[in-house]
């Protein structure tokens, strides 16, 4: 049997993850690589912590210096799971110069630098895989460039932060609170070090950038990526929109037709009966769009220490079966130069929510803005909060963002709106 020596930059939820797959199956990789995996050395900052860290083995020599990785020639493989750009950039860079072979899970980086340092990789013949980035344990990035590769993808829509999706499911099925739901993904290991990330729509932006890179063969980055968080979400919303058969999901579509490709993250009002609707708690999942495969659907955890050890290990086995035939560095991708629709163009029905004074006439003046922008109304319910005060929810055809940004501007404007609360696009698929 031949033996592989790794390194792991990092080992928090992931790395230890890593760790304790490897220790599970460990001969059941080997047997299907004839080759033993050995984690030679972990980085990480700071060593006490990891002194009482239970179940590492002993033969794992930690250290705080990356030196000591890369200057070790046994190590031919380096996993990076440790987050943040610039450092994890800089060491992966190194790791390619010096013939080492790198998988990451680091969305943040591959989201802005994927194609320079997928083509950094080929120039030196190692491989780059980066499987865990987008959507946990899922399968969904080699079959982006791979599985799904015969096929024109026009759309790939999905659930692809566990932390806002488990936030979300939480408040509409047990009405907790948002800040009670956003610590108990953080004490689960879902969220970010920064959990602004995830409930910002960052972490999802980054994981559709990636996707779309693949998928649609085209050079796109998180900047491309027009993003909307659920901080917004009031229990006001989740409440209507249960009324109304929907529920509230955090998506992230990319679609590409002959105008161009567009690219969005925002809350979503969908349908009860979709299969989206249906991803709970951790829980991921992609649609895929191929022009001749028509839909697909990938789901699973989309986070979380054992599932994305399962995507990084696997990217492991690969990189080992490539250097075991002599096929390491040897992918060849394709990229054009993205053409982005304008975002004002995308069109789509709108959920409106309003706070107004509970006044005569104030349905009429809503409805005129509306009519005047020829947006037209779906439904509309009024609800008086108090003798002063009620809430108004409209329901609007598909329309256009600019259209219907430029009409919301106009309808706070009127003396008897109070504020528009919220106003959450519906997804129809
Ligand atoms: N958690 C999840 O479910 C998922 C995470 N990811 C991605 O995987 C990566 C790791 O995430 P996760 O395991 O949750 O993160 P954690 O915060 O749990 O762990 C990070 C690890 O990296 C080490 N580390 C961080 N910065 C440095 C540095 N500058 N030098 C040396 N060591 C460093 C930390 O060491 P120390 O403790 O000493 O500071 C720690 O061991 C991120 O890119 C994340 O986005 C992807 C999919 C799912
Ligand atoms: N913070 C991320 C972790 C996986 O990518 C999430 O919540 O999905």
């Amino acid at each position: 049997m031949k033996n592989v020596s790794i390194a792991l930059l990092g080992c928090g939820t992931v790395g230890k993850g890593v760790v304790d797959l490897l220790a599970m199956n460990g001969p059941l990789i080997e047997e299907q690589l004839d080759t033993k995996i050995n984690i030679k050395r972990v980085l990480i900052r700071d060593l006490n912590k990891y002194e009482q860290m239970e179940d590492l083995p002993d033969s794992i020599q930690f250290t705080t210096d990356f030196n000591d990785i890369i200057d070790d020639d046994e190590i031919e493989i380096v996993v990076e799971v440790m987050g943040s750009a610039d450092f994890a950039k800089d060491c992966i860079e190194q790791c390619f110069l010096r013939g080492k072979s790198v998988i990451s899970a680091n969305k943040d980086l591959i989201a802005d630098y994927g194609i320079p340092l997928l083509k950094l990789s080929q120039q030196h013949n190692v491989d780059f895989q980066f499987e865990a980035s987008v959507a946990g344990g899922i399968p969904i990035v080699r079959p982006m460039y791979s599985s799904l590769n015969s096929n024109r993808i026009e759309e790939i829509i999905g659930i692809m932060n566990g932390t806002t999706n488990f936030i979300l499911s939480n408040m509409t099925a047990h009405g907790s609170s948002y800040e009670d739901v956003l610590k108990e993904a953080q004490e689960k290991g879902y969220a970010e070090a920064d959990p602004t990330n995830d409930v910002s729509g960052y972490d999802a932006a980054r994981k559709i950038a990636i996707l779309a890179t693949l998928g649609f063969h085209s050079a796109v980055t998180f900047n491309d990526v027009h993003v909307e968080g659920i901080e917004n979400i009031a229990k006001e919303d989740i409440e209507h929109a249960t009324e109304m058969g929907y529920v509230i999901k955090l998506l992230a579509i990319a679609r590409q037709d002959e105008d161009g490709i567009s690219l969005n993250v925002h809350p979503s009002f969908i349908r009860k009966g979709h299969p989206l609707a249906n991803v709970d708690g951790a829980y991921n999942a992609v649609c895929v769009r191929g022009n001749c495969v028509g839909d697909v659907m990938f789901y699973g955890q989309g986070a979380g220490s054992l599932p994305t050890a399962s995507a990084v290990v696997s990217d492991v086995m690969n990189v080992i079966l490539h250097r075991n035939l002599q096929m390491t560095g040897k992918r060849g991708y394709v990229w054009h130069e993205a053409k982005l629709k304008p975002q004002a163009d995308i069109a789509s029905p709108y959920y409106i929510r309003m706070i107004v004074n509970n006044a005569p006439g104030v349905l009429a003046a809503v409805s005129k803005v509306l009519a005047e922008n020829n947006i037209s109304i779906r439904s509309l319910i009024q609800k008086d909060e108090t003798a002063e005060i009620a809430e108004i929810v409209i329901l609007i055809d598909k329309s256009a963002a600019g259209l219907v940004q430029a009409s919301l501007q106009k309808i706070e404007e009127l003396s008897c709106v109070r504020k528009i609360a919220n106003a959450i696009r519906v997804i129809e698929v």
